[in-house]
């Protein structure tokens, strides 16, 4: 009796589990479609759908609607969301001599320099296929000569009678023509990658169109020898933002004179390009250029997401200047430029410390040391340092904090009147902590165990001792 209750029980429990185990396996594979659905299509499709709006939302909100969001949602209520947009494409002409003739001459400029002025040759990290791409490091160079060459052009322009804030005044036909050039041009991407790939880290992924525009098809295509990320990210996004920001100032300064506040933006701004362009060889080795694809999201996104939110704060400034008095003004430019540094010195320590081979000291130490081996699809075992000591020992990601406290040091020069210009700092704290998560994972399925370990040492993402 007891054996049988007993097996009774087992049968009991084993039919009741079988049922319940195939229910969960039912239930996984459903959640598995469902995330698959949203990831690859709904996700995708939602991007790609309303970022080109918001990104002219941004600029129309500054201009329309006095930088505020409240007086924008007080119009979608009036007149609709669709109202409001189909309203704001209407004023606007974005194919005439002025709109082809800036951005296609901006091209022709870049796309001139980037192929003469010389470089060193770099060399990016092995990609998954085994391919190990080139780089000629001439991002610091190029950076001078465009800005001299727009120092140069805006004299030459006051002499004609002329000025470059023109591009502050017709600054929505041009993003209007930007986000129709970049839409065509990713699906070009996408063409190319699938008929005429550069390298074997190319492909279609499998996850239909949509994803496939969104993500891309080649993980470094190159036309004519140039690398296309290279210009879309550097030669033009991060080249175009300094731009911006000295026509927004100017303007600034036809309007109102000096203003402390917009002085302040700019020199932060400014600050924190060109320490990008002095590293712009270790930006080769980040998740955008070893793991992004050249689709919607790096190359609209440098094309048009980058100029229109990136110098935010500046465009709002021109028409909300404010007087922030000296030592206001002293003490949020010495804590923005002391967040340049400390994000500096972060990313540097970690390219020094792999420089090296680790035959070096971190703040004054032996530093702390992983070696950790991986392995490439073609299944040749490589070795990485991953540094648990310095900035890198602090949190796994505490270079984003000063990332994140400069863009706010950059922002607060507005005040707290609108939340418009606080936009770029907020964007930043979503995809800084998401990048965490992706590059995390990257690192996970790259170094399996050894990146546990490095977690193990570094138990915290971002913040220590708390996240
Ligand atoms: N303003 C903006 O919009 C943004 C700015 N940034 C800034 O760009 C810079 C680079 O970005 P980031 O996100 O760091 O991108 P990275 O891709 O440079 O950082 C992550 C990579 O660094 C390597 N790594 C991770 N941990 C360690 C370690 N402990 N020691 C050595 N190497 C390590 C890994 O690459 P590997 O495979 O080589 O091991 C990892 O994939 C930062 O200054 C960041 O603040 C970043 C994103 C957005
Ligand atoms: C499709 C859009 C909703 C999102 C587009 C996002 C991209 C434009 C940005 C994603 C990551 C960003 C960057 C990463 C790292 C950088 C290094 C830093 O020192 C300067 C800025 C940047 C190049 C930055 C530029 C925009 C992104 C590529």
């Amino acid at each position: 009796m007891d054996v049988e209750s007993k097996e009774n029980g087992v049968i009991s429990n084993g039919f009741h589990g079988y049922k319940e185990g195939y229910k969960t396996l039912e239930k996984s594979e459903m959640n598995r479609r469902l995330t698959n659905l949203f990831n690859k299509l709904i996700l995708p499709l939602a991007l790609v759908g309303l970022t080109p709006q918001i990104v002219m939302l941004y600029w129309y909100t500054n201009v329309k609607f006095a930088g505020s969001y409240s007086t924008l949602i007080a119009h979608f209520r009036s007149d609709s969301v669709l109202g409001t947009i189909v309203a704001m494409w209407n004023e606007l002409s974005i194919f005439n001599t002025f709109t082809v003739g800036v951005i296609f001459g901006y091209f022709a400029w870049a796309l001139f320099w980037m192929v003469v002025l010389p470089g060193k040759e770099v060399h990016g990290p092995v990609t998954p296929k085994g391919n190990v791409p080139q780089y000629k490091d001439n991002g610091f160079l190029n950076y001078c000569v465009t800005m001299a060459g727009f120092a140069i052009l805006t004299i030459v322009l006051k002499y004609n009678g002329l000025t470059p804030t023109v591009v502050y005044d017709r600054f929505g036909e041009l993003l209007g023509l930007m986000n129709v050039f970049a839409l065509c041009f990713v699906f070009l991407l996408y063409i190319k990658g699938i008929t005429r790939p550069s390298t074997s880290d190319s492909g279609k992924t499998g996850g239909g169109f949509v994803f496939d525009y969104y993500w891309g098809t080649e993980l470094y295509p190159r036309i004519c020898g140039i690398d296309v990320k290279v210009f879309t990210n550097c030669r033009f996004g991060m080249t175009v933002w300094p731009l911006l920001v000295c026509i927004y100032a100017l303007k600034s300064y036809e309007i109102h004179g000096f203003v402390d506040s917009m002085f302040v933006t700019t020199i932060l701004q400014l600050t924190y390009i060109t320490k990008f362009f002095t590293w712009e060889a270790g930006y080769m080795h980040t998740i955008d250029i070893i793991l992004d694809r050249a689709g919607y999201y790096i190359c609209w996104g440098c094309l048009c997401w980058l100029p229109s939110l990136y110098p935010i704060v500046s465009h709002y400034l021109v028409t909300h200047p404010l007087r922030l008095g000296t030592p206001l003004a002293t003490s949020i430019l010495v804590f923005g430029l002391f967040s340049v540094l400390i994000n500096y010195l972060a990313d540097l320590q970690r390219q020094d410390v792999r420089k090296a081979n680790g035959d070096c000291l971190v703040w004054g130490r032996k530093p702390d040391l992983i070696r950790a081996k991986y392995r490439i699809e073609c299944g040749e075992v490589r070795e990485s340092i991953l540094l648990a000591s310095g900035w890198w020992g602090l949190s796994r990601h505490f270079h984003y904090i000063p990332e994140i406290l400069l863009s706010f040091f950059w922002t607060v020069t507005t005040g707290f009147e609108n939340v418009l210009p606080y936009t770029y700092v907020i964007v930043l704290v979503i995809l800084l902590t998401h990048r965490s998560f992706r590059d995390e994972q990257k690192c996970s399925m790259k170094y399996g165990v050894y990146w546990q370990e490095y977690c193990t040492k570094v138990r915290h993402r971002i913040i220590p001792f708390l996240f």
